[in-house]
Order: C-alpha cells, then sequence, then structure tokens
C-alpha cells in the first residue's frame, strides 16, 4: 500500500487532520517526567496535591484531562513495565494495548494467515522473524520479538484474573498474534518528539497515516499536535493506492471501533510540491547519514533495501557523496575502513562527554581529530567538514563549549566568554555546513531549520550577555536589505519564495560574517582554520596544518562594542531564516516556530 497526493499540492501544506493514535506509549524513562497522555513535560516540581497524580502509579499526568482520557486499557499495559523483558518497554505495551483491544471486541483475525495484516496494517512479520544465516543481529532481533511477545502474552494472561472485562474471554492466548502484533508495531509505530525534541515515547497510528512510505528524498514530514492546539486542515489531501497498480483500496480486515482517546495527534505536510496522483513519502530513517548507514538501519529495523531517487543514483548524490567524504584518501578503497576507525574515534570523545560528563576531554578529543585527521597506511586522512561524523562533532562541540562556559566557576568569566564564542561558532558551522547541503536536498528542510534556530539563539544570547559589559545598547534590528522578518509572519510560502529567502538570508550574512568571525573563533586552532566559512574551501586549508595545540591565552580581553551589535544581527538572521524554515515544515503554531517567536519577542530583539 501507498499513499498518493489527491490535488496539487504546493509546499508547507497540512495533508491530514490532526489524526488520533490507536495506541501510544512513553519510553521507560520518560514515564516519571512526562505526562502519559500528551506526552509534555510535566511542571516540576509535580504537584502531589492534585487529584490525578497517585504517587505510587506508574503513569503521571499533566491535566485532570489528560488523566480522564488515558484509558483503562492503556493504564493497565503497565503490567509491562515490571516483567521479567529486558529491553525496553514501550513497543511491548503499544502491542499488549492493542491486543487488550482485539480481546476486548473478540475481534480476532481468522486465521493465522491474517496475521500478514492486522488492522489494516502490515506486521512484516515473515521478514522480521524469520532467523537468517547472514546475520547474527538479524537473529537477535527475531529472538527479541519473540521473547518481546511472550512477556506480552504472560502480561495479557495475568491480567485475565484481575480484570472483568478479559474474565469473560475464553480463547487461549495466541502467541503468533501476539508476535504478529509486536512486529506490526515495530514497523509502523512512530517515535514522538516533545516540543524540545526529545524523543520521549511512540504512537501508532491507523491506515491514513502508517500506509505512507519511506523516501530518503521525501516530500513530506509530520509532527505531533499538543492537545490545545487545534487543527487548520479539515480533510485529508491523501488517498490510498495499491502499491502494484494505481487502483483505490478498502481492506477485508476487520477496523477496531470505540478506540480510546488520548495521544499526541499526528499531522502529515507537505515539504515540497506534489503533484496530483504522486505517492506521498515521509523519512523512516536519519535524512544527514550517508546512504550506506541509512540502508543499514532500514534494513535493520524494516527489512528492505530503499530504492528511492536518492539512494539509486549513479555516481552518488552530492550530498551522499559530501557525506561520507574524506581528505587525502589516496583512493576510494581506504572509505570503509577509514570511516570505521574515524567513527571510534568521533564515538569515544563523544561519550566522555555524555557518559562522564566530561567535556573538556570530548572538546580535545574531537578538535585533535578534525584538526590532525587519522595516519591511515602511511595517509593523513582527515574528514570533510560536510561528512557525517563531521557534523556530529560539531554538534557535540556546540553544546560540550556551552556546558564548559556554563559550568565555569565566575573568577574565571574570560574563559566563560570564549566557550560561549565556540559554542556560538560551531552552531553557526553546522548550520551553514547542512545548509549547503539542504540547497540541493530541500528534504533535509527540518534539520537545516533546527541547526539555524539553534545558532541564532546561541549568537543573540552570547550578543546579550557581552551586552552587561558595554554602555551601549543593542540596535533596532529590522534589516535595511532584506525582508525576513515579514516573510516570516507571512502565512503561506510557495517554492520560488523559499529558494528566494535563501538567496536574501545568505546575501546578508555574507555581508556580517567577515565583521563577527574572526572574533568568534580566534584561539581556537581548529576554528581558526576556517578563514571564511561562507567559503566551502576553506577546509581545504585543513591539509596544509601542522598538529597544533590550542592556545587561548589573552583571549577576549577587548572586544568592540560594535562586534556585539554585528553578532546581534547575524542572530536575528538565523533564528529568522530557521523560523521561516519551521513555519513550512511544521507550521506557524508548531514548538520550533513558537520559541523562535518568544526569543525575538522576548524584548532582546526591537523589531
Ligand atoms: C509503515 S509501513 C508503510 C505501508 C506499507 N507499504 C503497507 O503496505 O502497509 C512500512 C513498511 O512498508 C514497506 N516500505 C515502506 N517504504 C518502503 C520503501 N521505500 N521501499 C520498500 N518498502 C517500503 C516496508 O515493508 C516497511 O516495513
Amino acid at each position: 500500500m501507498e499513499m498518493v497526493a489527491v490535488e496539487i499540492i504546493e509546499v508547507g501544506e497540512d495533508l491530514t487532520p490532526g489524526l488520533c493514535p490507536l495506541a501510544y506509549s512513553l519510553h521507560d524513562s520518560f514515564l516519571v517526567t512526562h505526562c502519559a497522555t500528551c506526552f509534555n513535560p510535566l511542571p516540576f516540581p509535580i504537584d502531589h496535591n492534585n487529584n490525578y497524580n497517585d504517587d505510587n502509579a506508574v503513569y503521571r499526568y499533566c491535566s485532570a484531562q489528560c488523566s480522564s482520557s488515558h484509558s483503562p486499557i492503556h493504564i493497565s499495559s503497565h503490567h509491562l513495565s515490571s516483567s521479567c523483558y529486558s529491553g525496553e518497554t514501550s513497543d511491548l505495551r503499544v502491542a499488549l494495548v492493542l491486543l487488550l483491544q482485539i480481546k476486548r471486541q473478540h475481534a480476532f483475525p481468522s486465521s493465522s494467515s491474517c496475521y500478514d495484516r492486522i488492522i489494516g496494517l502490515m506486521t512484516n512479520r515473515h521478514k522480521l522473524l524469520s532467523p537468517s544465516s547472514s546475520s547474527i543481529n538479524d537473529n537477535e532481533f527475531a529472538t527479541k520479538i519473540k521473547n518481546g511477545a511472550k512477556a506480552i502474552a504472560a502480561a495479557a494472561s495475568s491480567m485475565r484474573i484481575n480484570s472483568p472485562v478479559l474474565a469473560s474471554h475464553n480463547s487461549v492466548d495466541d502467541l503468533s498474534l501476539t508476535e504478529a502484533l509486536l512486529c506490526l508495531v515495530l514497523t509502523n509505530a512512530v517515535e514522538v518528539q516533545d516540543p524540545i525534541g526529545r524523543l520521549v515515547g511512540i504512537a501508532l497510528y491507523d491506515t491514513s497515516f502508517s500506509w505512507i512510505n519511506h523516501s530518503c528524498s521525501p516530500n513530506a514530514c509530520y509532527r505531533f499536535l499538543s492537545p490545545a492546539m487545534p487543527d487548520t486542515q479539515r480533510q485529508s489531501l491523501i488517498t490510498p493506492v495499491s502499491s502494484n497498480g494505481h487502483e483505490p483500496v478498502t481492506y477485508s480486515d476487520f477496523r477496531l471501533t470505540g478506540l480510546p482517546g488520548g495521544g499526541p495527534r499526528i499531522v502529515v505536510r507537505s515539504i515540497k510540491p506534489i503533484n496530483k496522483g504522486e505517492q506521498v513519502t515521509i523519512s523512516y530513517a536519519d535524512l544527514l547519514q550517508p546512504k550506506d548507514v541509512r540502508q543499514v538501519e532500514l534494513w535493520s529495523k524494516y527489512r528492505f533495501n530503499c530504492q528511492c531517487l536518492r539512494c539509486v543514483k549513479v555516481p552518488l548524490s552530492y550530498v551522499d557523496q559530501c557525506l561520507k567524504e574524506v581528505w587525502g584518501s589516496g583512493g576510494s578503497l581506504l572509505h570503509n575502513a577509514v570511516q570505521e576507525s574515524f567513527t571510534n574515534c568521533i564515538d569515544v570523545a563523544i561519550d566522555d562527554y555524555l557518559s562522564s560528563n566530561d567535556a573538556e576531554s570530548c572538546c580535545t578529543k574531537l578538535e585533535n581529530a578534525l584538526l590532525n585527521g587519522l595516519c591511515y597506511e602511511q595517509h593523513i586522512i582527515r574528514l570533510h567538514p560536510q561528512n557525517h561524523l563531521s557534523l556530529n562533532a560539531y554538534t557535540t562541540l556546540a553544546s560540550a563549549y556551552k556546558f564548559r562556559a556554563n559550568s565555569i566557576q565566575h573568577e574565571h568569566a574570560a574563559n566563560l566568554n570564549f566557550y560561549r564564542l565556540f559554542s556560538a561558532a560551531y552552531s553557526f558551522l553546522l548550520a551553514i555546513l547542512t545548509h549547503h547541503l539542504y540547497l540541493s536536498e530541500s528534504s533535509l528542510i527540518v534539520s537545516v531549520s533546527n541547526f539555524w534556530i539553534g545558532a541564532g539563539e546561541s549568537l543573540l544570547n552570547l550578543a546579550t550577555m557581552l551586552e552587561s559589559d558595554s554602555s551601549s545598547d543593542l540596535p533596532n534590528s529590522k534589516c535595511s536589505k532584506c525582508h525576513l522578518i515579514d516573510t516570516f509572519e507571512a502565512y503561506r510560502y510557495d517554492h520560488n519564495m523559499v529558494l528566494e529567502i535563501s538567496k536574501e538570508f545568505l546575501n546578508c550574512i555574507t555581508d556580517i560574517i567577515p565583521k563577527v568571525w574572526k572574533f568568534l573563533v580566534q584561539g581556537n586552532d581548529y576554528l581558526g582554520v576556517v578563514k571564511d566559512p561562507m567559503n566551502l574551501r576553506w577546509f581545504e586549508i585543513l591539509n596544509a596544518v601542522g598538529n597544533n595545540k590550542c592556545n587561548v591565552a589573552g583571549f577576549v580581553e577587548g572586544y568592540a562594542s560594535q562586534e556585539r551589535v554585528e553578532l546581534f544581527g547575524l542572530g536575528v538572521h538565523c533564528l529568522l531564516y530557521g523560523g521561516i524554515l519551521s513555519n513550512i515544515f511544521g507550521g506557524h503554531d508548531s514548538p520550533l516556530s513558537c520559541n523562535v517567536r518568544s526569543l525575538l519577542y522576548r524584548g532582546q530583539v526591537k523589531l
């Protein structure tokens, strides 16, 4: 099955109304911090005086409304959290909710052959469960599914004793059905983000969402609506067709009726113009991974080889080439081994920060790897700045320097400043490098928008912080050269407009960057190599650089108030541009766009 557009669709249009989930569950680690119904973070500290949060209960709620819309079937799925299953149990809880609904409605598929689809959704069970002689990982995955299914069946059978609903049902537990349901969840459920982008749980939707196939160059994306958010779209602009012919489809399988309410609603939205009858696709994988990494991910989770236009392109698409590019390799045969060595090296550095909180060691290791590369078979190999590992490294460096700035003692205020500068510089570098990829692969809009907003926020905070040392005010930021502010407030965008906005934005920041870049990066040996971040050929200079240690003595002694003003202007441009992109892919009321609006209008920015 697949979904196609019923009419011509412009970029940035909602293709579905807000669709309610069939079943949903928070991941184990978010059960105590997030509302079990709407998945929003709970206010901290939790108010124990309300009557909808019981201290001993597994689930917590942000409001009486969320508490009342969490159905008894969802509540009873907590039986799994104490099971002997060793892995993450959110998938199991969602499968258990489906099983309980099927049992409650006596809506059993008539024979096990029906388990290839249940309630219209593909289970993919043959592929996911069949042990493969070729891969140990595949076998482990199949075993994990079987163990998970046993845990679900055990929970369901223990509940029959306690639950009057299930006590009336006398069929034996059907392990095949349970396995098929778990496979269905793994094949169709999607990760749900909270408003600040953390992956907090999963939700399963019916065929109107779940029949949308994957592409590595998709023309649509999805977002989640919080309970208070109204629907902007009444009817669906997509319709199902069977994958082997373009006939409209109905399925003969049963439907579950009277589904429990609550859970995050999902909306599908176009990120490219789509023709009438064209297939609508979303991404199941991280689009900033190179082709081979995406292929492994899609195979291990879904067991298909992606044949989308981006994947079948020979030679590799420009974006995929950049994402795996290494420098000075002496030939493509070295690519895989080199990528593996770099992956280990970057992973070890990132782990220092994420697992051991050692941000300093992480920064030193990452910058050393980026600057000096690795020695491989007598070649010095360096990562291309748009290699996906470099992009990971920049993301981590931006965060690790911010962490170092926040944790430093006040008497070392100069260090605090330069850590903040480096953090902002890495955020900017990440945004501009991925922006160049976005110009040839527009489905990267979601990542790029996030990166520009991150860079804008970081630069604005920096300008505001430096302000305390200066007597002059930050200026009125309405740029005389561009219309980004008006465009940010505009309601609709078309494809040509998006291209024009990009040009306008790049023109403006190309003027500002030379006035601030040296200030942002001086004292950092890796960033110091980047003479002009707008000109991507800077990385060629890396090859001429020897081994060096970072020397930041005497830094941030005196900055001119003009630099602070320029940093502020740069931050506003990045924020506005990121906000325009987030309006396009997420709508004006998305958490990202609202965040941009609140940063712009909270008084720092005078429009
Ligand atoms: C969420 S379902 C999508 C709808 C599905 N095609 C159906 O008929 O129900 C996910 C499954 O669809 C198939 N699928 C999705 N995108 C695909 C693609 N680009 N190429 C091949 N199979 C794909 C895979 O079997 C995957 O496990």
